[in-house]
């Protein structure tokens, strides 16, 4: 069933020691295990290949390395075109609703046997190991639902950057059966453009607001939105979020659509009164189709990867080789120096540094 396994030798990174040739000794029984388990949709296997996924010990990377490129030989032989699965970005402000609003979407989905997983990227956590989105303990309903795998953010900052993680563990999701993905982040900074990088729609979920609804709330990510729900839209709140959905019309109008084949829509919902999360799911299933029929999913996915490729290399390129490189430790100290001076220029400097290495 599965493509032979990997010699156990290979070439790694060994934290402070550099690159060199290890024979591994993985655990190939959890391995074999933990890919049985996803492919059979298994949450408990899911759980544990996401901790490897996680984990910064290097025979639990390479572990999941490894699962990971079996899991995919499997996965890659029954993907279809257009793809089958569906990924969902929801960001917004802290506070818009997002966790209640994916509870209540997740349970509109899994009521309909749909299998769903919510993912949640959390750029705070890397970066000063707090948490933005908090623990998704919330979620309470839809994490009791066997249709439901729901996943909370890293604690801590991950190899290879919050998307490349991500991405890891869509994939395992994806194996899992979890067809639809709903990838929640807080709408600050850089976390909406790794949810816009990662998912096939981004759904924007706004508060109602008086006054300015649009402040606070940044410009680029209602570029990039193709969905905006305005939640809340109930009780003292309804008519505030009619208003603000009337100004996110107006602002959508003014702006250039992503792509030509689809106008983002203003969906008004109360995620507490469960109310309209048909309609949004509607619209969401709208969108798939259109992008589908155009071959645009796929195409978006496609050219992602190949993105990624690049920007894991470099990063790969920079952690594990030029930082473990005692030349470039010497040429930076002596070119340094100069740079600081202003005897040099960077670019002058690092020109060096490359040519040094190459002939070596
Ligand atoms: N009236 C009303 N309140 C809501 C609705 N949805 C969420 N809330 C409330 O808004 C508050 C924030 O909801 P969350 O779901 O935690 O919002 P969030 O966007 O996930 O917040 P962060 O995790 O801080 O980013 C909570 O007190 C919810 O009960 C809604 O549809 N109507």
């Amino acid at each position: 069933m599965f493509h032979m396994f990997k010699s156990g030798a290979c070439l790694t990174r060994d934290v402070g020691v550099g690159w060199r040739s290890v024979a591994t000794s993985l655990n190939y029984d959890r391995i074999r295990r933990l890919v049985h388990g996803i492919l059979a949709g298994d949450r408990g296997a899911l759980s544990r290949a996401i901790t490897l996924v996680e984990s910064t010990k290097r025979e639990h990377h390479l572990e999941s390395r490894e699962i990971l490129s079996q899991v995919l030989y499997e996965t890659a032989r029954k993907d279809t075109v257009p793809p089958k699965t569906f990924r969902v970005g929801i960001t917004g402000p802290p506070g818009a609703g997002k966790s209640t609003l994916i509870e209540a979407l997740g349970k509109h989905l899994t009521a309909q046997n749909k299998k769903v997983g919510v993912l949640a990227i959390d750029p705070s956590s890397a970066v000063s190991g707090g948490s933005l989105l908090g623990d998704k303990t919330r979620m309470m309903d839809l994490s009791t639902s066997p249709n439901a795998f729901i996943r909370p953010s890293p604690t801590r900052g991950v190899l290879g950057g919050v998307s490349a993680y991500t991405f890891d563990v869509l994939c395992l999701t994806e194996a899992a059966g979890f067809d639809i993905t709903l990838i929640e982040t807080v709408g600050v900074g850089q976390s909406e453009t790794v949810v816009g990088d990662i998912a096939d729609v981004l759904c924007l979920v706004v508060p109602p607001g008086g006054g300015d609804q649009l402040q606070g709330i940044k410009k680029g990510i209602v570029e990039v939105a193709d969905l905006v729900a305005v939640n809340k839209a109930d009780g003292p709140f309804l008519h505030a979020a009619r208003n603000t959905a009337k100004d996110y019309r107006d602002a959508l109008h003014l702006l250039r659509p992503r792509s030509d084949d689809w106008t983002p829509e203003v969906v008004l919902v109360s995620a507490i009164e469960n109310k309209s999360i048909d309609k949004l799911w509607e619209k969401l299933e709208e969108f798939q189709k259109v992008m589908n029929k155009k071959g645009i999913i796929e195409a978006r996915r496609r050219h992602r990867r190949s993105e990624w490729l690049w920007s894991q290399l470099k990063e790969e390129l920079i952690t594990c080789v030029i930082q473990e490189e005692p030349l470039v430790h010497a040429l930076l100290e002596k070119l340094r120096a100069k740079v600081i001076l202003g005897e040099m220029t960077p670019r002058a400097a690092a020109e060096e540094i490359v040519q040094q290495m190459i002939k070596k």
